[in-house]
């Protein structure tokens, strides 16, 4: 696909009577007050309460129309919690909650799909992956979002976004922050942060652009230094940026084309000549005041008085017989736009994850360096055992304790998903990806250091403690140690994302671990638990490991039979061989190959369940 197929032709965009309600949670409390406070005949004291009408319905945002044309730099403004979030939110079509009546008309035409194609959307807040540059940030967009379009040409375009947004200079520097785990990474100013997320929503060439608070938490210098870009944007590209903005500095105020003012979710105005129509109404702006503080002020006050729902209906009325009739009518085709195919967003997804990986390798080296040093404590403490009935209890010992500690490494990433979970959020909420491809770039990252981790932790207590020595043995042994920590990591995945919370991770992912433990096997032989719950070991993932773990070690394994040093006596042994230990902890009747497979099920269960949580559970809501 050539570039300028997707250079933007210029969209108008047009809403009409737009309400949106939302459920009343607070309805039932409400009610009851209301028949307290009448029961009481407290209509002198609370008459508000006495007399309102209680609905099951909250309306945000009441009959709103407007119109925004072809390169105007727009500001939607209003006070606090008079619906601009909300009404940004529904025009740029993110709402996932409520209900939105009225209607949405692109060049005239009501659009579905192909709408994604036109806007972009950039979130107040900047959520950007700190390990990447600047490049590395755009490029990503460009990668999943310019389907068709040459190596090439996605590289001069991202070229052509730093410079649009004025971070030429600092096109290699890395975005920066708080790592997952604390560590601070020197990057971008606030203000770059701020145009990076401008430069991803630009890098489609977009016709028209939501910006949520684009100056807000900036220096004056930097936002208006923003805002310049943004109408630089309007005139060079022909675009349309819409901006919801509280109260702009006079010379910010200066820039914007159209303004639309929203007071208790009713519109007050929409158009171009703002202090016209307040003079019109009687309210005239002084000389030195900000022309900005002066509408909000005097709408404020309106808001606050009796002519509030005078002043919501003339506009109404200026808006239906007298601007809807000078709308131009554009009428331009609106093609649907070209999806990334999935196993292209993996690639690029795990391209990204890879590099993550890369530059923050603080968690890497410490899951390492322990797994380095409990394998050689657990080998000195272990070391050189003999095949005999004496150390037999000490290989049960190290297989278990083995178990154990790859079980409980898993926690140490609870915070790398949880930062990345933000991230996924936001990007999901614009549609970038599918959740698949990053689930499984994500996964195929952490799988890859659970390998090392496992294998490194595994493989050196094994040779120290002189387990069963014989290739296939100890590869096979490897093997189910990799699966019990990759099992434990998709666990605690899983709790991670279902409760999107690391404290409550760590409570319930530390009780799972206790209880597997607990029913291994191990402590107590599976024939002597109590029979009201000694079943729970059928469906304990930990103890088909040491089931498997223990056939790899014991199965058909002679064993002398060592008396005690100084004895006179002879002592009969308790294992003359491995078939009776496997017999004395109840799993002589599960194999190796059999238990292995359902470790093997159960590392299955724990991913598909991490991806639904993933899919379905704590999404952004908006
Ligand atoms: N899903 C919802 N449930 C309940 N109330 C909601 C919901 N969405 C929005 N509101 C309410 O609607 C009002 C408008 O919210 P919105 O965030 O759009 O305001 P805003 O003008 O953007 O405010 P601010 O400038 O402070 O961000 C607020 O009172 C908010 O609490």
């Amino acid at each position: 696909m050539e570039l300028d197929i997707i250079n933007n032709k210029g969209v108008q965009l047009t809403f009409e009577n737009i309400t949106y309600k939302v459920e009343n949670r607070k309805y039932k409390k409400q009610l009851k007050k209301q028949a307290e406070a009448r029961q009481r005949d407290d209509y002198e004291g609370n008459p508000g309460q006495y007399n309102q009408t209680i609905e099951k319905e909250l309306t945000i945002l009441k009959n709103v129309s407007g119109v925004f044309e072809k390169g105007e730099l727009c500001a939607l403004m209003g006070p606090s919690g008079s619906g601009k979030s909300t009404l940004l939110d529904i025009l740029a079509e993110r709402k996932s909650t409520g209900k939105i009546t009225g209607k949405l008309l692109i060049n005239g035409k009501e659009v579905g799909d192909a709408y994604k194609k036109y806007c972009s959307y950039v979130t107040q807040e900047d959520i950007l992956l700190q390990t990447a540059t600047v490049f590395e940030t755009i490029k990503f967009y460009a990668d999943l979002r310019l389907p068709g379009v040459s190596e090439e040409d996605k590289i001069k375009r991202v070229e052509q976004v730093i410079e649009d947004v004025g971070l030429t200079k600092r096109r290699d520097s890395k975005v920066g922050g708080i790592l997952p785990g604390g560590i601070i990474l020197k990057g971008l100013s606030g203000g770059e942060k701020r145009r990076v997320s401008i430069g991803c929503g630009l890098v489609t060439n977009p016709s028209l652009i939501f910006l949520d608070e684009p100056t807000s938490g900036l220096d004056s210098v930097t936002a208006l230094s923003i805002m310049k870009t943004l109408l630089d944007l309007t005139k060079t590209k022909g675009c349309t940026v819409i901006v919801s903005i509280h109260q702009p500095r006079s010379q910010i105020f200066e820039l914007f084309n159209r303004v639309m003012v929203l007071i208790k979710g009713k519109m007050i105005y929409n158009g171009s000549k703002i202090l016209e129509h307040f003079e019109h109404l009687g309210y005239t702006c002084p000389n030195n005041m900000n022309p900005a503080d002066f509408c909000l002020d005097t709408a404020v006050e309106i808001g606050d008085g009796d002519r509030y729902e005078e002043i919501c209906a003339q506009w109404q009325d200026t808006w239906e017989n007298e601007m809807i009739n000078q709308i131009s009518q554009l009428h331009i085709d609106i093609e649907k736009p070209k999806a990334t195919p999935i196993t292209y967003q993996y690639y690029i997804l795990l391209q990204r994850a890879w590099r993550d990986f890369l530059r923050n390798q603080g968690n890497f080296f410490a899951r390492v360096g322990t797994a380095i040093f409990t394998g050689l404590l657990f080998g000195a403490c272990f070391a050189n055992l003999k095949e005999n009935s004496k150390d037999a209890q000490k290989m049960i010992g190290v297989i278990f304790f083995l178990i154990t500690g790859l079980c409980l490494t898993p926690f140490a990433v609870i915070s790398l998903f949880l930062s990345q979970r933000t991230l996924f959020n936001a990007e999901r909420a614009s549609k970038v990806y599918h959740s698949f491809p990053y689930y499984l770039a994500t996964v195929t990252v952490e799988s890859f250091v659970v390998f090392f981790v496992a294998i490194i932790n595994a493989a050196i207590c094994y040779l120290l403690a002189r387990l069963r020595w014989d290739a296939s043995y100890f590869f096979y042994a490897m093997m189910v140690y990799y699966f019990v920590q990759l099992l434990s990591d998709y666990l605690i995945c899983t709790l991670a994302n279902m409760t999107g919370a690391s404290d409550i991770t760590f409570a319930y992912g530390s009780g799972f671990c206790v209880i597997f433990m607990l029913f291994a096997g191990f402590f107590v032989p599976v024939q002597e638990l109590p029979v009201s719950f000694g079943w729970l070991h059928y469906i304990n993932p930990l103890f088909y490991s040491f089931a498997s773990l223990m056939q790899v070690q014991f199965k058909d394994l002679e064993l002398e039979c060592v008396q005690p040093v100084n004895s006179t006596m002879v002592v009969p042994c308790q294992f003359q061989n491995g078939n009776e230990v496997l017999k004395y902890y109840g799993i002589d009747e599960w194999s190796r190959d059999q238990s292995f497979g359902i470790v093997i099920l159960w590392t299955a269960f724990f991913f598909t369940t991490s991806y639904l949580a993933l899919h379905f559970l704590n999404r952004e809501k908006r």
